[in-house]
């Protein structure tokens, strides 16, 4: 297998909602959990998407993983690899967007990165260096309380330069409408001046198509499934890759049991549970409980085995910032969600051996300790639920197939546990 474009995602719904990009602007694409073992049969595809679980993980850890994907990336042919980020640039002041884009560019001969969280179609935009979520700017959005990593500045050269060792300059939105060559020249400029980052404004559709064509000519670029679009849609144009029509196998039907399990706090997640309340039992896991050392997990277990054979039920860790935030004041940020996503997957794995093959989990970190648990290696990217998720279906499973939707926290409408319910049969 030869590919021509490869990516390392920080989390796995950010893999998904890449993947799902990647299909879309027609490239045929297939997401790995981690590097797949060599025995993994995975189909003739262009674009492979790494999944990794590395958002919230030590720089060390972040950057030693990174750099292993993009080894196994290269290897298989891969011209371009980018580092697929959160669109609203999750992330501390202790790394890692900075380290894994630096340590990237250490081993791949660039100089400089073009850096661009911009996904105009989920309302994320970036304008003179400054991220808006749906028109906020993001320290106003609801991202300003995140459990992990609370987004507390809007200017993403500042965000960038704390968890950096060189200088982050700016392309403005201008530079960008001038074309791929005002990109590329500014870039030049930047590095000429000691950049090794450069953060790129994009408003619309139109500036990722400039930001992608510009980034290709160099081997690595970070951002999120916005500039996956540019760099799609400018293999196309270039030649080098053929459109595909998206077809596989993914939407065939695995039939069993349905449930959700959520673990994203995000505001879209809260309303999404409480439209699902509408038309499914719903469980609001007590974390307090759970972190006291209750058998929460049996509990939530017992509960689902009363009513999933009467059809989907959802469970949820979820809960309103001031609620996380008393657990955490109480036994750590870390370490409560460390124990909750522990428990989230552990509740997945039980359902999955009860019989469920249809599973909806909410939140990035959320599946990839529910991914990791049920030891899924790869995903066929299947039609597209809501900007950013589609569905997957599993593959290297030993003919046990599932489908699976992994649902990044802020994404999706009210209705989007029913509407991927009835998409996965
Ligand atoms: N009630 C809760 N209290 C504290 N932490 C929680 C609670 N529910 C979920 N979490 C944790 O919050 C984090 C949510 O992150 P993630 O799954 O990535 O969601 P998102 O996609 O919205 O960022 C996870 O670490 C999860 O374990
Ligand atoms: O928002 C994005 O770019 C991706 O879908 C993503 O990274 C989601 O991460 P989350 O933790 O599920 O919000």
């Amino acid at each position: 297998m030869t590919i021509l474009l490869g990516s390392i995602a920080d989390d796995y719904t950010g893999a998904s909602d890449l993947a799902n990009t990647l299909t879309k602007n027609g490239l045929r694409t297939v997401q790995t959990v981690g590097i797949p073992d060599p025995s993994l049969a995975l189909p003739d595809v262009d674009a492979v998407v790494v999944s990794l679980k590395i958002r919230s993980v030590a720089a060390k850890d972040a950057v030693a993983a990174a750099l292993e994907a993009e080894s196994w990336l290269r290897g298989r042919g891969a011209g371009h690899v980018l580092y697929k980020i959160c669109s609203t640039f999750d992330s501390t002041d202790l790394g890692n967007i900075g380290p894994v884009t630096e340590a990237l560019l250490s081993v791949s001969g660039g100089h400089i990165a073009l850096v661009t969280p911009a996904f105009p179609e989920t309302g994320r935009t970036v304008y003179l260096g400054h991220l808006f979520v749906n028109g906020q700017p993001l320290d106003e959005s609801p991202l300003k309380d995140h459990p992990l990593n609370p987004m507390r500045d809007a200017n993403l050269a500042r965000v960038l330069t704390r968890q950096s060792r060189g200088k982050v300059g700016l392309i403005d939105l201008p530079t960008v409408t001038d074309g791929a060559d005002a990109v590329r020249a500014r870039l030049d400029r930047l590095r000429a001046e000691g950049a090794a980052a450069a953060i790129a404004d994009a408003v619309f559709e139109r500036d990722l198509e400039t930001l992608g064509k510009a980034a290709l000519e160099m081997p690595v670029s970070t951002g999120a499934s916005g500039l996956g679009l540019g760099l799609a849609r400018a293999l196309l144009r270039s030649g080098r890759a053929s459109a595909s029509d998206g077809e596989n196998e993914a939407i065939r039907p695995v039939g069993g049991l349905a449930a959700v399990v959520a673990g994203s706090c995000s505001a879209a997640t809260l309303k999404q549970l409480d439209a699902a309340e509408l038309h499914m039992p719903v469980l609001r896991l007590d974390t307090e409980k759970l972190l006291a050392g209750s058998d929460e997990i049996s509990a939530a277990i017992a509960w689902a085995g009363e009513r999933i054979g009467e059809g989907p039920v959802a469970i949820a860790a979820s809960a309103a910032p001031e609620v996380v935030s008393r657990l955490q004041a109480r036994y750590g940020r870390e370490a409560s969600g460390h124990a909750v996503e522990t428990a989230t997957a552990a509740i997945a794995g039980e359902l999955v051996e009860r019989g469920v093959r249809r599973l909806v989990v909410a939140g990035g970190e959320t599946s990839g300790a529910t991914v990791d648990r049920l030891g899924i290696p790869a995903f066929l990217i299947g039609p597209e639920i809501a900007p950013g998720v589609p569905l997957l279906r599993t593959i290297g499973t030993g003919g046990n197939d599932m489908l699976l939707t992994l649902k990044s926290g802020n994404f999706g409408g009210e209705d989007f546990f029913a509407t991927a319910l009835s998409m996965m049969r």
